[in-house]
């Protein structure tokens, strides 16, 4: 019972392999345009790939390198789609709209309503199932459309950023929802959010530019990222470089750190990274010296509210920051502009092969 896809679609530059175990949950990240919705699409039977092959349990989604082209029918896939709004039938009820499904399959009316209302009742809708989408919130009609999409017993979910469209009350509810739900289940989901990942995923796959850059289960791919992608996501100082024998050269900024999994040295001279959280770093208008210190001289870009702390943004494109204390940043007179040194101990950033 498994699930793999491979496809290459050739004019959006997008080439990925994935394979996912029976009850497994994989969160889809990436940036604007990386290939998350193709993937989903190539998957769901909405777009035909230029090259590859696709199966679920044992179907054969598509096979375009047997040479006879081999094409099955969205609708015939085992797969359900869930969409960032609910794109239920207006002119149909909350239950009639979760029985089409079983009902196009050839379930008879009163037996496809009677799983029906199980499957609203399992998304906490049952008292909603005489309702037209049109009466319903936005997170009323998402519950609803996962009830329709889990009606069909799907071998695959599909979730496109199915919290997007909602409010910040009703997403906690569809996400806790959805955790009980997936648990069980084979899913892929779209997310922009290290939450949903962290909640509802086991594994995370990074898409950039159309191909997989980084995939591994959730919590490590979060804190110990290998991609810039990743790390901005975890909030997570990311600089790369060549490994050296105290830790990352990086053009011509020597970090120092610790490489924390593998014992031994560092192989040096290997292609690394370097990974530090914002916490980590304070900020000085001199340099500072003493004990194994980084010291990198930057200049402030950008200055942002961060829960209790202000972060602070430096280097081109802001891509190193620091969380300080909003007195610290007063007393400091930081503003855009100021050349600033940035200082982490070593023992605070974590150097490992990338
Ligand atoms: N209908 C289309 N026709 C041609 N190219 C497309 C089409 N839709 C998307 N693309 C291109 O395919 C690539 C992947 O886009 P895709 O929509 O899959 O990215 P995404 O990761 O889902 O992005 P987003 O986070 O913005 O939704 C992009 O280069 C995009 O411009």
């Amino acid at each position: 019972m498994t699930f793999m896809v491979r496809a290459a679609v050739e004019d959006r530059g997008f080439e990925v392999s994935l394979s996912l175990g029976p009850t497994e949950t994989v969160a889809v990240m990436g940036p604007n345009g990386a290939g998350k919705s193709t993937l989903l699409a190539v998957i769901a039977g909405l777009l035909h790939p230029d090259t590859g092959r696709a199966e679920l349990d044992g179907r054969v989604l598509f096979d375009l390198t047997d040479g006879r082209g081999t094409w099955t029918a969205p609708h015939r896939r085992g797969t359900a789609l869930l969409a960032q709004e609910p794109l239920l039938f207006p002119h149909l009820s909350a239950l009639d709209n979760v029985a089409f499904g079983p009902r196009s399959a050839g379930v008879p009316k009163l037996q496809a309503r009677e799983s029906a209302r199980r499957w609203l009742a399992e998304v906490e809708a049952g008292e909603l199932q005489r309702r037209r989408p049109g009466q319903l919130s936005g997170g009323q009609g998402q519950r609803v459309a996962v009830a329709r999409a889990l009606a069909a017993d799907p071998g695959l979910l599909l979730l496109d950023e199915p919290m997007a469209a909602l409010d910040i009350h009703a997403a906690p509810l569809l996400r806790r929802l959805l955790k009980r739900v997936l648990a069980r289940r084979r899913a892929i989901i779209i997310t922009h959010d290290v939450l949903d990942a962290l909640m509802l995923a086991d594994r995370v796959v990074i898409l950039e530019n159309g191909r997989v850059s980084e995939e591994g289960p959730t919590r490590d791919v979060l804190l110990r990222p290998r991609s810039r992608f990743a790390a901005g996501l975890a909030g997570l100082n990311f600089v790369s470089g060549t490994i050296t024998e105290h830790g990352l050269q990086a053009k011509d900024l020597a970090i120092y750190g610790q490489h924390d999994d593998l014992p031994g040295p560092l192989p040096a001279g290997q292609p690394g990274v370097a990974v530090f959280t914002p916490a980590a770093v304070s900020v000085f208008l001199t340099e500072a010296h003493g004990s194994p210190r980084n010291s990198f001289a930057v200049v402030v870009s950008e200055l942002e509210p961060h829960g209790d702390r202000v972060r602070v943004r430096a280097g081109e494109g802001g891509q190193l920051s620091a969380d300080i204390t909003p007195e610290a940043s007063a007393d400091l007179g930081l503003v855009p502009g100021l050349k600033v040194y940035f200082v982490i101990k070593a023992g605070a950033v974590s150097i490992y092969p990338g």
